[in-house]
């Protein structure tokens, strides 16, 4: 399952997250859970921040875990505050590996998460490598609101970092967007499902509205059940619309007979940006958007 970042929900399985990292462009920052990492060459990834997280037990499996799989060495004393190495020549496919996904039984269905995959240059090589008959979910959203979104994450983890507006321009005056701020490129669906489609079959791509999944989740989740070739268990019985969230949640969490709605981190109050810059990037991003609806089929309705 991929994504575009701050288009829908659920957390990032660690492991997968590694993965992610693995294959950012170098001098991309990059999460890792709650660390943030900039990658400075194929093996070497940087801490950027400081994070307690950092050194949690499922963290450090991961580097355990690459230690095990791909001969990568780790520098042990602070394993994720100090650089880590990795000893192995070539590529590292082996995070596209069905070894590593969890055991399914026949019926069940194996998925995987990972937003950043579709805006991933390597990921659909070495997906379809992995498996051509993989099925891709991929949610958009709105891109001007998703920058906004990406900026209000990035905001609350590091404060300090410069208004939306000056990382938004290349020059103010003129209106002329920096598409070097990853947060713009994300947007650019078009682009990245240019990529995807060297590799993949539209028919094996499944594009969910990240707006409808507010407005009606029921009827989304019909569509991906629908795609998989589940039964439609998932209804709108299954949500309520929580007023003090503002996002429908579900009736009963996993497991449990308690209501459950998304973490603080979604569906968060975003900042007031200047109604000119939204104008500006409603522009800049119209032609990529209309031929994302021409490439999918599929009018997401925003503009
Ligand atoms: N039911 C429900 N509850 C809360 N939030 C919801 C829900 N459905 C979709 N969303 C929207 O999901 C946005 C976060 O997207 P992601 O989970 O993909 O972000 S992440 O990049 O993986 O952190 C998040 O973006 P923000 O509103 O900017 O926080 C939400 O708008």
């Amino acid at each position: 399952m991929l994504g575009a970042n701050r288009v829908s929900s659920a957390c990032l399985k660690n492991a997968r997250v590694f993965a992610a990292a693995y294959l950012a462009a170098d001098g991309q920052p990059q999460h890792m859970g709650d660390c943030l990492f900039v990658k400075q060459s194929q093996h070497m990834f940087r801490l950027v921040n400081n994070c307690e997280t950092c050194n949690r037990k499922d963290s450090k499996i991961i580097f355990e875990h690459a230690k095990v799989t791909v001969g990568t060495r780790v520098c042990t004393e602070n394993a994720l505050s100090e650089h880590v190495h990795s000893s192995l020549v070539g590529q590292v496919e082996y995070f596209y590996s069905m070894e590593l996904m969890p055991r399914t039984l026949d019926g069940q269905i194996t998925m995987e998460k990972t937003p950043s995959y579709f805006v991933t240059k390597e990921a659909p090589s070495r997906i379809s490598a992995m498996s051509k008959d993989a099925k891709l979910i991929v949610v958009v959203r709105d891109p001007v609101t998703r920058v906004i979104s990406d900026y209000t994450q990035t905001l609350s983890k590091r404060p300090d970092i410069p208004t939306f507006e000056s990382l938004t321009f290349k020059n103010r005056t003129t209106g002329l967007i920096d598409i070097s701020w990853s947060a713009i490129q994300i947007g650019i669906y078009a682009k990245h499902l240019e990529n995807w489609l060297q590799y993949f079959p539209m028919s094996q791509i499944l594009f969910v509205s990240g707006e409808r999944l507010i407005t009606d989740p029921a009827g989304e989740l019909g569509r991906v059940q629908d795609f998989l070739g589940l039964k439609r268990i998932i209804t709108d019985k299954h949500f309520y619309f929580n007023k003090t969230k503002g996002f429908p949640c579900l009736k009963k969490a996993e497991g449990s007979s308690k209501p459950h709605c998304l973490g603080k981190t979604k569906g968060r109050t975003h900042p007031n940006i200047h109604p000119e810059v939204v104008q500006r990037l409603r522009e800049f991003y119209r032609p990529f958007n209309m031929k994302f609806y021409q490439m999918t089929g599929q009018d997401f309705g925003w503009d």
